[in-house]
C-alpha cells in the first residue's frame, strides 16, 4: 500500500489512470492483485474498474450474473485500495471498448489513461471492434496470466502490436510513449479465475444481491 497522501498528486488532480475493463463475474483477488501491481509499475494515481454491462464477445453466456451483483463484488474486492469501481459504461451506454475510450478521453481531458488487461484478453484482442484504433488511442499494459501467455504472444493482434512493444523497465514513462504502445508486465502470477469461482459456487451473486448484501455476509464468504 502506498503511504497516506501519496494517491492525490499533481495539484490535487488524479491524472494517471489505469483502466481495467471486465465482466467481474465475480471480481476476484487477481483483479485486485494486478491492479495494485500496475499502480506501482506504471506509477498510477488510480485504477478504474469498468464493470461491463455486457462483454460483446460473451453475449451467449448463460451464467452472467446481474450487473448490480457484479458491481457489488467489484466494490468489495476493491476495498481500501486506490481502485475506483465504475458503472460508467452503463451510464454512457457503451459496450465496445473503443466507444468507451473515445467518450472517456473526451470527458476527462486532464487525465491520461492506459488500458490494462490480462494476457487472455490479448489473445482475443483481434476480435474486439476497432482494436487497432484502441491501440492508437491509449497505451496498453498486459499482465501475464498463467496458461495464456504463449497464445497471447502468438496471437493475431500481437503480430501487429509486436513492433510497438516498450521495455517493461520503462513502464513509468508511459505518458511519453508515442502510440501505439504496449508493455508486457510480469507480476507474481495469480491463477484465480472467475470461471473457476462460478464452477465452485454458481450462486455466488446471491451474497451480493440486496437485501442480503451486508458487510457481514461478505466478510465471511469473500
Ligand atoms: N488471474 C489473472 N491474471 C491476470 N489477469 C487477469 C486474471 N484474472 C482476470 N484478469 C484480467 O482482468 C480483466 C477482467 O477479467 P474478467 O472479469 O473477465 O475475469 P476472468 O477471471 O477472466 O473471468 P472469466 O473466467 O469469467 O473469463 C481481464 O483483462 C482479464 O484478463
Ligand atoms: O470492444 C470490444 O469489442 C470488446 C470485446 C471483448 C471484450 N471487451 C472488453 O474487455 C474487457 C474484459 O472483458 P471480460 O469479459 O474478459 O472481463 C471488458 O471491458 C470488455 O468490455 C471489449
Amino acid at each position: 500500500m502506498r503511504k497516506k497522501g501519496v494517491y492525490i498528486r499533481r495539484n490535487g488532480v488524479a491524472t494517471r489512470i489505469g483502466l481495467l475493463g471486465g465482466s467481474f463475474n465475480p471480481a476476484h483477488a487477481a483483479h485486485r492483485h494486478i491492479s495494485i501491481q500496475a499502480l506501482h509499475a506504471l506509477d498510477l494515481d488510480e485504477v478504474w474498474w469498468l464493470v461491463s454491462p455486457g462483454n460483446p464477445l460473451k453475449d451467449d453466456a448463460h451464467d452472467m450474473a446481474p450487473f448490480e451483483a457484479r458491481l457489488a463484488s467489484a466494490r468489495y474486492q476493491a476495498r481500501h485500495a486506490p481502485i475506483r469501481v465504475s458503472d460508467i459504461e452503463r451510464k454512457l451506454g457503451t459496450r465496445y471498448t473503443a466507444d468507451t475510450l473515445r467518450k472517456l478521453i473526451r470527458h476527462y481531458p486532464k487525465k491520461r489513461f492506459i488500458w490494462l488487461m490480462g494476457s487472455d484478453n490479448l489473445d482475443q484482442f483481434h476480435r474486439w471492434r476497432d482494436w487497432r484504433k484502441i491501440a492508437r488511442d491509449v497505451p496498453i499494459a498486459v499482465a501475464a496470466r498463467p496458461g495464456y501467455d504463449g497464445d497471447a504472444l502468438a496471437s493475431p493482434a500481437m503480430g501487429w502490436l509486436r513492433r510497438f512493444v516498450q521495455p517493461a523497465g520503462q513502464a513509468k514513462n508511459w505518458t511519453k510513449w508515442r502510440l501505439p504502445a504496449l508493455v508486457l508486465m510480469r507480476f507474481r502470477l495469480d491463477p484465480t479465475s472467475a470461471t473457476r469461482i462460478r464452477a465452485a459456487d454458481p450462486a455466488w451473486h446471491r451474497r451480493f444481491a440486496p437485501p442480503h448484501f451486508t458487510n457481514c455476509t461478505m466478510a465471511s464468504k469473500g
